[in-house]
């Protein structure tokens, strides 16, 4: 199968601005020594030169320990360097055009805020859902709040796995417990981690009671 329901608990999504003269390559290892379960390679402003080289180093040791690779957002370097699959938001191209272009075999996860969206992704091939913001997060200035309820009533309407993402950190994840999400995803609270490996297995300890709830 492509796409693993339980690959999902511990979602990495990566952020440069973290890195202090680190490679990127580098900290995404410590994450996936700490137990992240799946990666999504995030870049905002890069070029097309710089995604598609930040692309094979963090798909090289994605590879190493076995765990999915996917691209945010841009199709050219999902398709360039093979990722496993790719993540668009409401404002990216809609999932059946993407499944057109990468494939049956590929992985495809859509950002959604309400039931709606969330039937109409599934219905045109997501592989899983991203739903947030959860809490409050720096990490994306845009992001919108979606409350508890709504995350419940997506959980509970699809089919396909779903993930929290926004502002979740080893504090609140708890929270979470009871809403059906099948993992999180994550950028600060591991990447901007002084023990990145800790924090990550820290989440992954917290992570446990949280899915099953
Ligand atoms: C797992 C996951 N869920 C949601 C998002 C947000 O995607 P999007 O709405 O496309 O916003 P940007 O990440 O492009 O700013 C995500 N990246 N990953
Ligand atoms: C990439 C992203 N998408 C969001 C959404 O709400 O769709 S929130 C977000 C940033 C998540 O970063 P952090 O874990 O540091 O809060």
């Amino acid at each position: 199968m492509k796409l693993d329901r339980e690959s999902l608990l511990l979602y990495a999504v990566t952020d440069r601005a973290w890195l202090h003269g680190r490679k990127l390559a580098e900290d995404v290892e410590k994450a996936l020594l700490g137990g992240a379960t799946f990666v999504q390679l995030r870049e905002k402003d890069a070029s097309f030169e710089e995604f598609l080289e930040q692309a094979q180093e963090v798909k090289k040791v994605c590879k190493k320990y076995n765990v999915p690779f996917v691209i945010n957002d841009n199709i050219e370097v999902a398709l360039a360097v093979n990722a496993d699959g790719i993540h668009v938001g409401q404002s990216d191209m809609e999932a059946g055009s993407v499944r057109e272009k990468l494939g049956k075999d590929k992985i495809i996860g859509v950002s959604t805020r309400t039931v709606e969206e969330a039937l109409l992704a599934q219905e045109r091939g997501a592989d899983y859902l991203g739903v947030g913001a959860m809490f409050q997060t720096s990490t994306k200035l845009d992001a919108a709040d979606v409350t508890f309820e709504e995350l419940k009533a997506i959980c509970a309407a699809v089919e396909i796995p779903v993930v929290a993402i926004g502002g979740i950190s080893n504090h609140n994840v708890a929270e979470l417990g009871g809403t059906g999400i099948d993992g999180v995803a994550v950028v600060s609270a591991i990447f901007a981690a002084e023990d990145i490996r800790k924090a990550t297995s820290e989440m992954k300890q917290n992570l446990e009671s949280v899915v099953k709830a």
